[in-house]
C-alpha cells in the first residue's frame, strides 16, 4: 500500500439544509481502485461524489487528496455545449491549458477512442443519448484524469448504449497508455454493472457506510448474512 493514498476521508459529515446527507465517513482510496457506491435512493451516493469532487465542502471532518490530482466527473445526463462534438471535447482541453490547435488535435484522438471520430463535426445536440454520454466520456478521458467520478453514468441509456458506455468504462480503467492506473468511483443501481466494473463496493444507508468490501465479498451472500445484514437485504431486494 502506498504511503500517500489518492484520497482520504476522516470522520467526514455533510449537512444539506436539515438533512445529514453523509455521516462520519472514513475512507482511504488507493490509485487504480474501481470503487462502486451502492445504496437506496437518498442514501448519499451523489453527495459523496460531490464531496470527493470538491464541489461541496464537508460540514465536519476532513478530506485530503494527493496533490496535484487531475480529476473529472461524469453525470447521469451529459452536460454538453451547443456546439460541435469536437468543440465540446477541445474546450475541456483548452480550459485545462492546452493551445486551441493542440486541443482540437487531441479532441479528435479522444473521439476516435470512443468510436465517434466520424461525428466530430456534428452538433452535439443532434446525437443520441448514448452518443452524447460517449462524448462526455471522451471529454473526461482526454484530460487524462487520475480520478474519474461517475454518477450513474448509464442510468438514462437504453440497454445497447448502456453496454457500449460500460465497455468503454472498462477500457478506460485498464488503459495502459495512461501514465498511471486511473481510479474510478461510480454510483450505480445496476448490480450487474457493479460486478463487472468494480474492484471494491461501498454500501451506503442514511449517509453512513455500512459495508466496504472487495467486490467478490460484497456478492458473497453468506458473508453478508453474518456481518452486513442491511447490505444483504439491499442486494437481495435489488436482484429479486
Ligand atoms: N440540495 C439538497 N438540500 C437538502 N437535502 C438534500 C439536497 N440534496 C440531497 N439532499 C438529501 O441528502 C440525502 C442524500 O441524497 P443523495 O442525492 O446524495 O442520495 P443518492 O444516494 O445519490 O440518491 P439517488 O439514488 O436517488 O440518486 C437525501 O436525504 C436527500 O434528500
Amino acid at each position: 500500500m502506498n504511503a500517500v493514498p489518492l484520497l482520504q476521508l476522516r470522520g467526514l459529515s455533510l449537512r444539506l439544509g436539515p438533512v445529514w446527507a453523509l455521516r462520519d465517513l472514513n475512507l482511504r482510496l488507493e490509485a487504480g481502485e474501481r470503487l462502486a457506491l451502492v445504496g437506496a435512493n437518498g442514501s448519499g451516493k451523489t453527495s459523496l461524489l460531490r464531496v470527493l469532487n470538491g464541489l461541496r465542502p464537508p460540514s465536519a471532518g476532513s478530506l485530503s487528496w494527493r496533490q496535484p490530482l487531475r480529476q473529472a466527473m461524469l453525470f447521469q445526463r451529459p452536460h454538453l455545449l451547443r456546439c460541435s462534438v469536437r468543440h465540446n471535447v477541445a474546450l475541456g482541453l483548452w480550459l485545462a491549458g492546452q493551445s486551441w490547435r493542440q486541443a482540437r488535435k487531441r479532441a479528435l484522438l479522444a473521439l476516435e477512442r470512443v468510436g465517434l471520430a466520424e461525428l466530430a463535426d456534428r452538433r452535439a445536440s443532434a446525437l443520441s443519448g448514448g452518443q452524447q454520454q460517449r462524448v462526455a466520456l471522451a471529454r473526461a478521458w482526454a484530460l487524462e484524469p487520475q480520478l474519474l467520478l461517475l454518477d450513474e453514468p448509464t442510468a438514462s441509456l437504453d440497454p445497447h448504449a448502456k453496454r457500449e458506455v460500460e465497455a468503454l468504462l472498462g477500457q478506460i480503467s485498464r488503459d495502459a497508455t495512461q501514465p498511471e492506473p486511473m481510479t474510478l468511483v461510480f454510483a450505480s443501481h445496476n448490480l450487474g454493472q457493479v460486478k463487472r466494473l468494480a474492484s471494491r463496493v461501498i454500501y451506503l444507508e442514511g449517509g453512513r457506510i455500512l459495508a466496504d468490501l472487495p467486490v467478490n465479498d460484497f456478492f458473497n451472500d453468506a458473508l453478508l448474512a453474518g456481518n452486513y445484514p442491511e447490505a444483504q437485504a439491499f442486494v437481495r431486494g435489488e436482484v429479486a
